[in-house]
C-alpha cells in the first residue's frame, strides 16, 4: 500500500451527530422520522417495483428502509449506518431503479462494494428487483475474470449496462482505459463505505472513479459500522446528505442473536469445534478464521471428520470462489470456513450459527461476522473463541463498545434460543 496519489483531505470539523442529524431529517433511535411510512405502496415506488417487491415476500420495510427510502428516491444523497442484515441494500437498489431512465449505450449507476462476492451478491438483488423491468441492464465486474470480457460487453451498446456493479480495482481499470464511461454517471453508491474508505488502495481506486464522474449526482454509503472517525471522509463525496447514525453503539447488538465466547487454548480448538458442529442445531454454519492456509487446514480436517463443509478465501481463482458462494447460498453445502472475505456484507438467509474460530481482529469486524447470522430479526448464535491476551482484549473492547455481556458458552443450550422455527 502507498500513499502517494492519495487526495489530501483538508481537515474537517466532524458535525454534531448525537441523534440529531445535520438536516434534520432522521434519527436511527426511532426518536424523530421525516416521514412515517407503514407499507413499500407509501413510498409511491413503480408498478414493477413494487410487484417486485410483492413477489419477494417483503411484506413491510424496515426501519431503515422508511428512513431512507422516501428522501433517496428523491435523488437525496444518503449516508447511512444501520444494523447488520435489516435491508440497506434494497434502500439503493430501489432507489437507483426508481429513478433511473435507461438510455441505450450510458452507465448511469455504479455501486462498489469491496469483495467480488457481495458484487455478484448485489447484482442479483438488482436482477431480482428488476424483474419487471426489462429494459434495464446490470452488469457485475471484478478482478480475478478476464478483462477483455468486462470491455466486451461495455462495447457493446445493445449490451452496455445502465447499471455496473463491482470492486474498485477492476472498476478502476475499466474507467482508466475507457471501457466504462462516466460521463452519464447519475448514482454513485458505495456498499461498506467504511471499509473502501479506510483501506487505503481502495479508498484510491474509489476516488480515481469519483472524480471522472459527473458534478451533479447522487452518492448514497452504507454500512453496519460508520465510526466518527470515516464520516468526514464519507460526506467529502457528498452535499448537504440525509444522515443516518447508531450513535448509541449499543443499538448495534442484534437482538435475536446469541453471543457466547469459549476460552481455550489454541490445540483446543479442533476438538471444540468438532463438539460444537455434533451438538448444535444449525441450518448454515460459517467459520470464520484469519488466514487461507487455517482455511484450508480445517477445511481438510472437517471433510475428514464426514463434516458437509467447504472453504473460501482470496487464494482460490475467482470462478471456483464464485461457485463456492453459489453453493453455499442455495443450500448445497451446511458448513463454510471462510477468511474474513465473507465477514461483511454477504447473505445468506439460513446461517444460524456464526463461528469465529479465530478471533477476529477488532470489535467492528466481529460486529460484521457475527451479523452473517440471525438475518433480518430471525434467531442466531455467534461463538467466539478466546485463546490468547490479544483475543481476551477483542472481547472485552466487542462487550464494552457494544454494551453487551458476552458470556461464556454454557454446557447445553436450547436449541430454541437460536433456532427460528
Ligand atoms: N422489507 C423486507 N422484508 C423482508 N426481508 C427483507 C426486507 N428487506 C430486506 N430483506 C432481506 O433481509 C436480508 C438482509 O438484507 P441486506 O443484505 O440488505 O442487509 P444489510 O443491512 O445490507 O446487512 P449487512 O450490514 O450485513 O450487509 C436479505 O435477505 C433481504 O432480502
Amino acid at each position: 500500500m502507498d500513499n502517494e496519489d492519495l487526495i489530501d483531505y483538508e481537515e474537517e470539523v466532524p458535525t454534531t451527530t448525537t441523534g440529531a442529524p445535520s438536516n434534520g431529517a432522521a434519527a436511527t433511535d426511532g426518536s424523530y422520522v421525516g416521514i412515517h411510512s407503514t407499507g413499500f405502496r407509501d413510498f409511491l415506488l413503480k408498478p414493477e417495483l413494487l410487484r417486485a417487491i410483492s413477489d419477494l415476500g417483503f411484506e413491510h420495510p424496515s426501519e431503515v428502509q422508511q428512513e431512507c427510502i422516501p428522501q433517496s428516491i428523491l435523488g437525496m444523497d444518503v449516508v447511512c449506518q444501520a444494523k447488520s442484515g435489516m435491508g440497506k441494500t434494497a434502500v439503493f437498489v430501489l432507489a437507483t431503479l426508481q429513478q433511473i431512465e435507461p438510455v441505450d449505450g450510458e452507465t448511469s449507476v455504479i455501486i462498489l462494494c469491496h469483495t467480488r462476492e457481495l458484487a455478484f451478491q448485489i447484482r442479483n438483488e438488482y436482477a431480482r428487483f428488476s424483474k419487471y423491468m426489462p429494459e434495464v441492464r446490470t452488469s457485475v465486474f471484478y478482478g480475478g475474470t478476464p478483462v477483455a470480457q468486462d470491455q466486451a460487453i461495455l462495447k457493446d451498446k445493445t449490451k452496455c449496462p445502465h447499471i455496473v456493479v463491482g470492486t474498485p480495482g477492476r472498476m478502476n481499470a475499466l474507467v482508466r482505459d475507457k471501457a466504462l464511461k462516466t460521463s452519464g454517471v447519475k448514482h454513485f453508491v458505495l456498499d461498506e463505505c467504511d471499509k473502501m474508505l479506510e483501506q487505503i488502495d481502495m479508498r484510491r481506486d474509489v476516488q480515481e472513479i469519483f472524480r471522472t464522474t459527473p458534478h451533479h449526482k447522487q452518492v448514497m454509503m452504507f454500512s453496519a459500522t460508520l465510526s466518527k472517525e470515516v464520516r468526514p471522509t464519507c460526506k467529502k463525496f457528498m452535499s448537504n446528505p440525509l444522515e443516518i447514525y447508531v450513535d448509541d453503539e449499543t443499538k448495534l447488538t442484534l437482538h435475536g442473536l446469541q453471543q457466547h465466547f469459549v476460552r481455550l487454548t489454541e490445540t483446543e480448538k479442533n476438538r471444540k469445534l468438532n463438539d460444537l458442529l455434533d451438538s448444535l442445531e444449525f441450518n448454515q454454519v460459517i467459520i470464520f478464521v484469519k488466514s487461507v492456509g487455517r482455511a484450508n487446514e480445517l477445511n481438510k480436517l472437517l471433510q475428514e471428520c464426514n463434516f458437509p463443509s467447504i472453504c473460501i478465501h482470496g487464494g482460490l481463482p475467482q470462478e471456483e470462489r464464485i461457485k463456492r458462494y453459489t453453493a453455499f447460498k442455495a443450500f448445497e453445502k451446511r458448513i463454510l470456513v471462510a477468511t474474513d472475505i465473507f465477514g461483511r456484507g454477504i447473505d445468506v438467509e439460513r446461517v444460524n450459527v456464526s463461528i469465529s474460530y479465530d478471533c477476529p481482529a477488532d470489535a467492528d469486524s466481529y460486529l460484521h461476522r457475527a451479523g452473517r447470522a440471525g438475518r433480518f430479526g430471525t434467531k442466531g448464535l455467534s461463538i467466539i473463541f478466546v485463546s490468547s491476551d490479544g483475543d481476551e482484549e477483542v472481547l472485552k473492547s466487542i462487550q464494552s463498545r457494544f454494551e453487551i455481556a458476552v458470556p461464556e458458552l454454557p454446557e447445553s443450550i436450547s436449541a430454541d434460543s437460536y433456532m427460528t422455527t
